[in-house]
């Protein structure tokens, strides 16, 4: 820890000094703005100079290099506006070790020269700004550091204890072009040092106080220039393998890994130009994080998800009940989706209704039957693929006589214009004349053909045991289709008999070869396979398994009744509708998703494997086509334009560079399974805090979690100061965590307000249950009111998950600074006072509850209030139960 530990001259300098150190921080920036003009300028003589010079390169490069120049305009007009600090970090330095400058133009060496001291005397020998973006002088000395370069890790690993070269770390404040503020940390407070022959002043209280004393809005900020020591080590922690942060609440883990994507991207970029994901467990969090890497200059090449929106086409927001995601998270759920997959082909097509099915004669099934019922049905005429009159009618015109002498003639015979070869038998099937069949749904549960001038048929235990052999083995169910196409086909050829017919094996294979080409380019035949082996989705096959009787079947074994019936309700939501019987769902699976039921689709998807598509090209990077000027991006820029190219990358990408897990102590094993499939071949980090986690079978997880990062070797780092909470909330909330899990050490909270957590109670015990929630919504509008007044940002009313609507209806009138939030959408946000509704309800509500209250009372970074019902067993001081000594 830098800052904390660093002395900083509490503000004994002069304001005429304060104005003398502005200044020269303003003739600085000046400098730089000026140097960005030029870059500029440099450009467009580039460009006038080609222009005049005719089509100098090729046509791509000068449309490149104009787009360069007018992009670096736009950037420096919203510079000047937007870039609150461009600028924001200086050290001063003294002499190295050795003399050798890096490419960045600042020395080297880490520990200053013998002799740079004497006396506790010292001369500056090198001063370095930070900022968002490196600039080089026209002599290309550096006027401006990259953050992430090397010459900057002084200016977040120095402290007092190991100080290195740095004298003064210092803070810049500024807003557009103009210089607001400095504040010092002196690493070496002993050393009286001088620049330029002028001793070196201190301002101020110290950056980090100053930064973390500032009012929250709903989306975080960066924090690179205050980072500290313990941070970055994480943030510039090699690439390699995984590296895994813990941290209890408020230490910065969010913020760090989000600043190391940014540091991973500067330092390798085509590295990562595959892409770098950050995976989030709310929309809520995504929403509140997602700037920080724009104003960092990075975004077109990291997607922030949440975990429910990680597949294509989902975006739930909607969450299980604890006992159902229990369930759905479970990796259980992998050998169960497994069987519902292969059940779900003995149910309906999804467009069971649809033209194939129609042109195919005597589909027809009853839509509420399932698999035991359609099969018991076969035979009674209605599954036919082929209509048994129209197969004579075929038969008796001639089209086919595949004849013992193996001699076709269906040419000849005007069969259905199918293409003759002399020496092979043909084999046929019938274009009958069917009537319309009314749309149905299930498989059809007899296929019939007409070949050698007989006909063939395959009944519903044959079509089963044909199923059954294609269904052997681990392969997706959709990537098998073609190979129980060849076993219908041999069903069909074994049925025959054709095959004893020929001794000479060369004449057998060349009549089967014709045997197959004539039934499989029969539009019957395709009808009949679309119908009997459908391409299932994952939606699908998510709603079929609402049908308990079916998913009873399918999880003998895997659930327990009881969970067998929650899961099929909770599934029901799939079909829109609320007809749930699984035929219809089939077709639907259309209606709304929870967070935990993507993973499953995921799940899914993997098992029945998608259908081959084209491959689109990958979109080029427009930072990898600037060159030079690259830097000049802007954070409207980039939040504008970047959203939609943002999430367009992130549709096309299922497979990325690095992968950022973000409160990764609450990923079910069944979301381990979906976000490892994201980064196979990724580098990892991955941020946590077991206290926080919401998942009730952390040993489950914890196998998963390994599975995903297979066995990549592991660098392990732990975040050990909290910067949210004031230490007075801190310790309140220690009090759960000690209940939650014993023996667990808090972290240590960097600072103190004097200000208490507050106690009140809302509804006393014995009150009718409407009376004591209309108390609750009075109490919890008049203290978040209370709450408003108190500060300038923002205000977090956390309830227990049952209570989040009902909350949001309380608080609507209170305008934007106040949000409403279930108890498991806290996770990682913060606000500048929380009011936190009756602990007791949040702890009840799942196994994981304590720890859920600890996430609840871990968000406010000023002022606390925890409100009580009856069922908390508040005190007379209103302290509920759960949070007395
Ligand atoms: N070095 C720092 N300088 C200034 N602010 C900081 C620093 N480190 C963390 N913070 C601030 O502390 C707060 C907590 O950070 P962050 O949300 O990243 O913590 P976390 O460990 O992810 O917390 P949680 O586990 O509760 O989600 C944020 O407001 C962040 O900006």
């Amino acid at each position: 820890m830098a800052a904390q530990n660093a002395t900083h001259a509490p503000d004994h300098a002069s304001d005429s000094v304060r104005d003398r150190e502005i200044e020269a921080e303003q003739t600085h920036l000046d400098r730089v703005y000026r140097r960005l003009e030029e870059k500029i300028h440099e450009a467009e003589f580039l460009m006038d100079d080609a222009a005049k010079r005719g089509q100098v390169g090729t046509p791509g490069a000068l449309a490149e290099r104009d787009a360069q120049v007018f992009q670096a305009g736009v950037h420096l007009h919203r510079l000047n506006s937007e870039y609150e600090d461009f600028l924001f970090g200086r050290i001063d330095l003294l002499l190295g070790k050795d003399g050798k400058k890096g490419p960045d133009g600042a020395y080297t060496s880490v520990e200053p020269a013998d002799g740079a001291i004497e006396d506790n005397r010292a001369e500056i020998a090198e001063t370095l700004h930070i900022g968002r973006l490196g600039v080089l002088d026209a002599d290309y000395a550096p006027l401006v550091i990259d953050w992430r370069a090397p010459a900057a890790a002084p200016f977040y690993r120095a402290t007092p204890v190991a100080p290195g070269r740095v004298v003064r770390r210092r803070v810049i404040r500024s807003k557009g072009r103009k210089v607001l503020g400095v504040e010092d940390d002196l690493m070496r407070p002993e050393v009286t040092a001088t620049l330029d022959g002028a001793e070196l002043p201190a301002i101020g209280d110290g950056a980090l106080m100053a930064a973390l004393g500032r009012a929250r809005s709903h989306t975080m900020r960066d924090i690179v220039a205050s980072i500290q020591a313990e941070q970055d080590m994480v943030i510039r922690a090699p690439a390699a393998s995984v590296t895994e942060v813990e941290g209890g609440p408020g230490t910065g883990k969010t913020a760090v890994a989000l600043h190391r994507a940014a540091y991973l991207l500067y330092q390798d970029r085509r590295r990562y130009a595959g892409g770098i994901l950050v995976v989030s467990p709310t929309p809520l969090l995504v929403a509140y994080t997602e700037g920080v890497l724009p104003s960092l200059g990075e975004e077109g090449q990291v997607a922030i998800r949440a975990l429910g929106s990680l597949v294509d086409g989902a975006e739930a927001t909607a969450y299980d009940p604890p006992e159902v995601a229990r369930i759905k998270g479970s990796s259980r759920m992998q050998k169960l989706l497994r069987k519902a997959a292969r059940g779900a082909l003995e149910l309906a097509a999804p467009d069971a209704a649809g033209p194939a099915r129609e042109a195919g004669p005597g589909t027809g099934q009853d839509a509420q039957l399932s698999l035991e019922d359609l099969i018991t049905a076969a035979g009674d005429g209605t599954g036919d693929c082929t209509g048994g009159d129209a197969a004579d009618n075929g038969a008796k015109n001639g089209v086919t006589n595949g004849a013992k002498n193996g001699v076709t003639n269906s040419a000849k015979n005007g069969g259905q214009g199918r293409r003759a070869r002399s020496g092979t038998p043909r084999p046929t099937m019938p274009t009958p004349p069917t009537p319309p069949t009314p749309p149905a749904a299930g498989p059809p549960t007899r296929l019939r053909v007409v070949a050698f001038g007989g006909r063939i048929e395959l009944d519903a235990d044959e079509l089963h045991r044909v199923r059954q052999a294609a269904l052997g083995g681990t392969a997706p169910v959709n990537l098998l289709r073609p190979r129980a196409r060849r076993l219908l086909l041999d069903a069909l050829w074994n049925k025959s008999g054709a095959g004893r017919r020929y001794t000479d094996p060369e004449l057998a294979a060349e009549a089967r070869q014709g045997f197959d080409e004539d039934i499989t380019t029969e539009p019957e035949f395709l009808e009949f396979l679309d119908a009997w082996w459908p391409e299932l989705t994952p939606r699908g096959v998510l709603a079929a398994m609402a049908d308990e009787r079916l998913l009873g079947r399918w999880a003998r074994r895997i659930l327990n009744p009881r969970e067998v019936r929650q899961l099929a309700r909770s599934l029901r939501r799939l079909d829109e509708g609320g007809t749930s019987h699984a035929v219809k769902a089939m077709g639907d699976g259309h209606g709304p998703l929870s967070v935990h039921d993507v993973a499953l689709l995921d799940e899914l998807q993997l098992i029945l494997g998608a259908p081959m598509r084209p491959a689109k090209p990958r979109e080029v990077d427009p930072l990898d086509q600037l060159t030079g000027l690259e830097e000049l991006s802007t954070f409207a820029d980039r939040t504008s334009a970047g959203r939609g190219r943002r999430e367009r990358l992130a549709e096309e990408r299922t497979d990325y560079a690095h992968v950022i897990v973000d409160e990764a102590q609450d990923l079910t094993p069944m979301q381990w399974r979906m976000v490892g499939r994201r980064g196979r071949h990724a580098t990892w980090t991955v941020v946590g805090d077991p206290a926080q986690s919401s998942w009730s079978d952390p040993d489950e997880a914890a196998l998963a979690r390994d599975e995903a990062l297979g066995a990549r070797p592991r660098r392990r780092f732990t975040l050990t100061v909290n910067y949210r909470n004031p230490a007075e909330i801190a310790e309140l909330a220690a009090k759960v965590l000690a209940l939650a899990m014993p023996g667990m050490a808090s972290p240590q909270a960097v600072r103190s307000t004097g200000v208490e957590p507050r106690f009140t109670v809302a509804a006393l015990d014995g009150e009718r249950a409407a009376a004591a929630d209309e108390a609750l919504a009075r109490a919890t509008v008049d203290e978040a009111g209370r709450l408003l007044d108190e500060v300038d940002g923002t205000v977090g009313v956390v309830v227990a998950m049952k209570r989040r609507e009902q909350a949001r209806r309380w608080l609507a009138g209170l305008g934007d600074r106040v949000v409403a939030l279930g108890s498991l959408e806290a996770k990682g946000l913060e606000y500048d006072a929380t009011l936190v509704v009756s602990p007791a309800e949040i702890a009840d509500e799942s196994p994981a509850g304590l720890r859920v209250l600890y996430v609840a009372l871990t968000r406010a970074t000023q002022q606390l209030t925890v409100l009580s019902t009856g069922s908390d067993e508040p005190d007379p001081d209103g302290v509920p139960d759960l949070l007395r000594d």
